[in-house]
C-alpha cells in the first residue's frame, strides 16, 4: 500500500491512554493523519513516498501550548524582575499602546511561531490584539493555533470598543473558520478589565458558535482581593454567577485557590492552563496542581507570553511544572514526569476541545509530532525515555517537527520560515522598542 510518510523511531512516546512507549516502531502517515503505528519489521506492507530513519530518536506528540501571546515575543525582555501589576501598568500597556500594531503582531508572531516550531510546539492557544495578522502568520507557517478572539473594557490600537472587538474578531472567524489548521475562542483578558456587561455581551455570541472561552483568572492574591472586596466574591465565583463555568472554559493562572474554589472548578469541569515559569517570574504565587489533579481536573501547561517568561520553551516549562509542584508540596511523586507530559499534550488538546485530532500518536490522529535525537551526552543514559525527555533533554536536541503531517522543521532548519531574514526584522523591532526598555536602578 502506498502511503505518504514512514518514520521509523527508536522511541515511540505515544501519550495513549496507557502512556505506551513503543520500541522501534514505526508510524505511518497518509497525507496528514496517522494510519498506522507498527514494529518496524511489520511495516514491509506499506511503500511511503517517503521514508525517514529516526534511530536515536524519540517521536512524541507535538507540545501544545495551552496560553500563550505569541506577539508579545517582541517584548522579551523589555520589563523584567517587576511584580505582575506594575510590569503591565508601567511597561507593557504603553509599550503596546505604543507600538502593537498591526505590523508588530505580524512579525512578533512569526517570530514566535519559528521559536515554537523549534521547540517541538505544534498548536498554541494565543490571546492578543490583530488576530488577522496572526492567522495569516499561522497559515503561511504552517502552525496550528488556537486564536482568542480579544475582549478588554478599553481602547486599544486594535478596537475602540466592545463593538468593535467582538466585530473586527468575528470578521477574522468568518474568513478563516474554512481553515483546518486554525481555531477561535473568545478571549475576554480578565476580571479585573473586563465588566460583567461585557461578558453577558459575549456569552451569546459564544454559545451561537459554540466557541471556547480563554481568560486570566485567579492570576495574583491581589487579583481575588480586589474582587472579594469589590464583588464580594472570588474572581471564579463571580464567573459562576454569571453562568459562565463549563467544560469549555479555560482558566489561566488558577493561584491562591480556596477549597470553595477548587470545588467550584471540579463542579463545572473548568480547565486549569497551568503557567509555572510567568508565575514565577512576575511572583504571582502557585496553582495548586496536585490538589486540581486530586479533585479530577483537568490541567494543562501554557508558557504565557515571552514578556513574562521569558521564553515560549514547553519542553522547560513543563520540566519546571513538575519540579515545582514536587517542591510546594514537599512530595517527590506529586507530579510524575508522564503525567507532566500529558499535562504538555493530551491535556492541552482537552482543554482545545480538539482531543479527537491532536495530542497522542495514535492511528486516526493527525500527524501533529516531533523528534528529538536523545544521543548526546546530556541524555544517556535512559532508562525510562520519558524521564529522560522530561527531566534531561534540552529544546535544542529536537530536529524534527511535523504538523498534519508537513514538516516544519528539517534537520534543525525551518522549511516555512527564513530565520536570517526574521533576525533582521526582529533587530529592527528591537531598535524601535529600546526607549520602553526598563532598567531598574542598579545595586551600588
Ligand atoms: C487581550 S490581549 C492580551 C493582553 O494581555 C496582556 N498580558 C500578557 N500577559 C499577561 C498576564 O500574565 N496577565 C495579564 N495580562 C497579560 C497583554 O499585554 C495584552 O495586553
Ligand atoms: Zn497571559
Amino acid at each position: 500500500m502506498q502511503v505518504s510518510l514512514q518514520i521509523n523511531a527508536r522511541w515511540v512516546i505515544t501519550v495513549d491512554a496507557d502512556d505506551n512507549v513503543l520500541e522501534n516502531h514505526a508510524v505511518i502517515i497518509q497525507d496528514d493523519i496517522i494510519i498506522d503505528v507498527l514494529p518496524q519489521q511489520d511495516a514491509k506492507k506499506y511503500s511511503p513516498v517517503e521514508l525517514i530513519e529516526c534511530n536515536d530518536h524519540a517521536l512524541a506528540p507535538g507540545f501544545i501550548n495551552a496560553h500563550t501571546h505569541a506577539a508579545m515575543s517582541l517584548l522579551k525582555g523589555l520589563a523584567d524582575d517587576l511584580p505582575l501589576d506594575e510590569w503591565l501598568n508601567d511597561h507593557i500597556w504603553p509599550a503596546e499602546t505604543a507600538l502593537a500594531d498591526s505590523d508588530f503582531v505580524k512579525d512578533g508572531t512569526e517570530l514566535a511561531i519559528a521559536e515554537m516550531i523549534r521547540g517541538g510546539t505544534t498548536c498554541f492557544n494565543d490571546m492578543y490584539f490583530f488576530i488577522d495578522q496572526t492567522a495569516t502568520a499561522v497559515s503561511n507557517t504552517g502552525i496550528r493555533a488556537c486564536l482568542g478572539i480579544p475582549v478588554i473594557d478599553f481602547p486599544t490600537r486594535w478596537a475602540k470598543d466592545l463593538n468593535e472587538y467582538i466585530s473586527k474578531g468575528l470578521a477574522v472567524h468568518d474568513h478563516f473558520r474554512s481553515n483546518e489548521l486554525i481555531h477561535f475562542t473568545f478571549a475576554p483578558h480578565a476580571p479585573y478589565t473586563v465588566c460583567d456587561d461585557s461578558l453577558k455581551t459575549i456569552q451569546p455570541i459564544m454559545d451561537e458558535l459554540g466557541l471556547a472561552m480563554h481568560i486570566h483568572l485567579h492570576e495574583t492574591e491581589d487579583e481575588v482581593e480586589q474582587s472579594i472586596a469589590k464583588h464580594g466574591v472570588s474572581p471564579i465565583a463571580r464567573l459562576n454567577n454569571l453562568g459562565l463555568l463549563n467544560p469549555d472554559l479555560m482558566a489561566i493562572h488558577m493561584t491562591h485557590l480556596s477549597a470553595t474554589d477548587i470545588q467550584l472548578i471540579a463542579e463545572h469541569r473548568v480547565n486549569v492552563i497551568h503557567c509555572p515559569e510567568s508565575n514565577l517570574k512576575l511572583a504571582s504565587g502557585f496553582c495548586p496542581v496536585n490538589e486540581l489533579i486530586t479533585s479530577n481536573i483537568n490541567i494543562a501547561i501554557g508558557t504565557d507570553g515571552s514578556a513574562s517568561n521569558n521564553d515560549i520553551d514547553m519542553l522547560g516549562e513543563t520540566k519546571t511544572a513538575a519540579l515545582l509542584t514536587k517542591g510546594r508540596t514537599k512530595q517527590a511523586d506529586a507530579l510524575p514526569a508522564k503525567t507532566a507530559l500529558r499535562m504538555a499534550t493530551i491535556n492541552g488538546a482537552k482543554a482545545l476541545r480538539l482531543d479527537k485530532k491532536i495530542g497522542s500518536l495514535e492511528i486516526g490522529k493527525q500527524a501533529d509530532m516531533f523528534a528529538i535525537n536523545l544521543n548526546s551526552i546530556e541524555t544517556q543514559p535512559i532508562y525510562d525515555v520519558i524521564s529522560t525527555l522530561i527531566y534531561s533533554a534540552n529544546r535544542s536536541q529536537i530536529t524534527d517537527v511535523w504538523v498534519a503531517g508537513q514538516r516544519l522543521m528539517q534537520d534543525q532548519q525551518l522549511t516555512t520560515l527564513d530565520e536570517a531574514q526574521l533576525i533582521e526584522k526582529v533587530k529592527h523591532w528591537q531598535r524601535k522598542i529600546n526607549p520602553f526598555h526598563h532598567q531598574p536602578n542598579k545595586a551600588v
